[in-house]
């Protein structure tokens, strides 16, 4: 069902030959140079490059809290002035409040909206049912394990009846076990919902197990170096399947390489079917 091709719509989301420079107490740097990416409606994409190559970056941008350099960032196919209450972003350390309990963290972005009270607590109440953490209502983040702080933040997205997921490694914190289970918990309520994501990840099997397409990155300057289409995600034993082992090695393969060839000045190549 979540199968888009971003050619045949107005894309959720489109970065188009985004630039982003940065001047800091080194000189400046050139984090992005060109970047380009559409994600469609629902679509969900996972985005791998090396350390330092612009991915974070791109979330800025694509969540309006960063204005390029130069280039375009569109949501539904109109410029991005700064940032929308249908946009979520969640970092790696979750961006929760430690002074407030586990329901007024959940409703964090609905308070923001200035919904009143008593809907805005009946709407953290069942994004908190929908993650499993109703019963930690009144606890505090410091109370929650590391899993059960990724799902507050995943319950506090979810309460804003978000159309567009932003994810900069929120898993990276996690032990394997643990992290494969939140996984499944980010795959669930993608196809429950039905918003667009991006996925910034680091982990190979994370972007293969996430994302209907996986975009790679060069060096910095970043920009897009190959789409790989992974269309097959959506099969409920994806994780055990032949094809998601090939999968995550033509990845490392295509990492490698990438970190061989040092930064890109080539067009973007294609794998798979799919179109960036
Ligand atoms: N505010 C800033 N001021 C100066 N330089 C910055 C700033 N933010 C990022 N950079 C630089 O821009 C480059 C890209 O950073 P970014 O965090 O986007 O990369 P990344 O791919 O997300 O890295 P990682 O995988 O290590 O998290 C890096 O060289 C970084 O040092």
């Amino acid at each position: 069902m979540h199968r888009h091709d971003a050619s045949d719509c107005v894309p959720k989301l489109e970065l188009r030959a985004v630039r982003q420079r940065y001047r800091g107490s080194r000189g400046e740097t050139l984090a992005l140079d060109r970047m380009d990416l559409a994600v469609a409606p629902g679509e969900s994409v996972a985005v791998l490059g090396p350390s330092g190559c612009g991915k974070s970056t791109s979330l800025l941008a694509a969540c309006g809290l960063q204005r390029p350099t130069e280039g375009e960032v569109l949501v539904d196919g109109a410029p991005l002035a700064g940032p929308r209450l249908e946009t979520a972003l969640i970092l790696q350390d979750f961006g929760l409040m430690p002074w407030k309990t586990v329901e007024q963290n959940a409703a964090l972005g609905l308070q923001v909206r200035r919904m009143p009270k008593k809907e805005r607590m009946s709407r953290a109440h069942d994004a908190l049912r929908q993650v499993g953490l109703d019963e930690f209502a009144k606890a505090y983040p410091s109370e929650l394990s590391g899993g059960m702080r990724q799902r507050l933040a995943m319950a506090r997205a979810l309460a804003c009846d978000i159309d567009l997921l932003l994810m900069d490694e929120p898993l990276s914190a996690l032990d394997a076990l643990l992290r494969e289970e939140m996984q499944n918990m980010l795959k669930r309520c993608w196809r429950e919902e039905g918003y667009a994501q991006v996925l910034v990840t680091h982990s190979i099997e994370e972007a293969v197990f996430l994302g209907q397409r996986i975009v790679v990155m060069t060096p910095r300057p970043g920009r897009v170096a190959k789409v790989v289409d992974n269309a097959e995600m959506v099969a409920d034993d994806w994780r055990d399947t032949p094809l998601f082992f090939e999968r995550c090695r033509l990845l490392r393969d295509l990492l490698r390489a990438e970190a061989q060839a040092g930064p890109a000045e080539k067009p973007a190549a294609q794998e798979g079917a799919s179109h960036a």
